[in-house]
């Protein structure tokens, strides 16, 4: 593998959290079982409240853009004659299971999912995961005078849990800014535009570091540099991506000393 280097005109780094600074396993064998257990738990008790009925009027607009896709769960209005509390919420629990069963990245579902997670952070059932070469390299960074934001398909709320409350500590102090589906998807160019104007940046000012291809290539489409980040159990990629894209296995701290030197 090539070693890498970052181009000169970088100041800002902007990272993916699954499979960069996570591992995918704590996404998926902690985060998201944790909402498919509490998601009925969660809106039976929170139902009446304004956040709530605000994640499901979205998961309902959600619902509609979706009733085209083969076994998609429509989401019933409470008002709607003869169906009950239980049947709604059972509706809004069946669809949040179909979208996770698809590892869909809608807004609607992971403003919910970031709700969900909020009491089992609080409570310290749960710690955000974060790879161990990750805090040293981005202090490294800052102290070089790079400005560090995260972008994921979580949501904001939900990315500052998981580092607000991870297994180093209290880590939101090490950004910059958080960036989420709000801003535009990840697989498309104009969310890298999108973010670079509300950094106050040029893209090319910005080096993008992520798990998956379909990322890298949006990003690089808007003229930011990418680099894929190759972690134990991430998707594979293919001989041709790993000659076409700058690859890393961790930010390790001869790297992120060979960026600035
Ligand atoms: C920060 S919340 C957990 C991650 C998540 O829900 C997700 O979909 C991860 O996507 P990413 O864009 O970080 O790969
Ligand atoms: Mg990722």
């Amino acid at each position: 593998m090539a070693p890498f280097t970052a181009p000169t005109a970088v100041t800002t780094l902007l990272l993916d959290i699954e499979g960069t600074t996570s591992p995918i396993t704590f996404v998926k064998d902690v985060l998201f079982p944790y909402v498919k257990d509490n998601v009925k738990g969660y809106l039976s008790k929170h139902w009446k409240e304004q956040p709530c009925q605000e994640d499901v009027a979205e998961l309902r607009k959600q619902a509609d853009a979706d009733s085209l896709l083969s076994g998609f769960v429509p989401i019933p209005c409470t008002s709607e004659c003869n169906i009950d509390l239980d049947a709604v919420i059972q509706a809004v629990v069946d669809n949040v299971h179909w979208q996770m069963s698809h590892d869909r990245k809608t807004t609607a579902l992971k403003q919910l999912q970031g709700h969900i997670w909020k009491s089992a952070y609080a409570t310290g059932q749960m710690k955000g995961k974060v790879y161990e070469d990750v805090v040293p390299a981005i202090q490294k960074w800052r102290e070089a005078g790079i400005k560090v934001y995260i972008y994921s398909s979580g949501s904001i709320e939900a990315q500052k849990l998981l580092f607000g409350y991870s297994t180093e500590g209290d880590l939101l102090t090490l950004f910059d800014g958080h960036f989420d589906t709000t801003i535009g998807h990840k697989g498309e160019s104009e969310s890298y535009i999108n973010i670079a104007k509300s950094i106050g940046c040029s893209s090319e000012n910005i080096l993008f570091l992520t798990d998956v291809t379909k990322e890298a290539k949006a990003a690089e489409e808007a003229g930011v540099h990418v680099a894929v980040v190759l972690r134990p159990g991430n998707i594979a990629v293919t001989d041709d991506e790993k000659l076409r894209y700058s690859l890393i296995t961790s930010f390790s701290m001869s790297w992120v000393a060979s960026m600035y030197h």
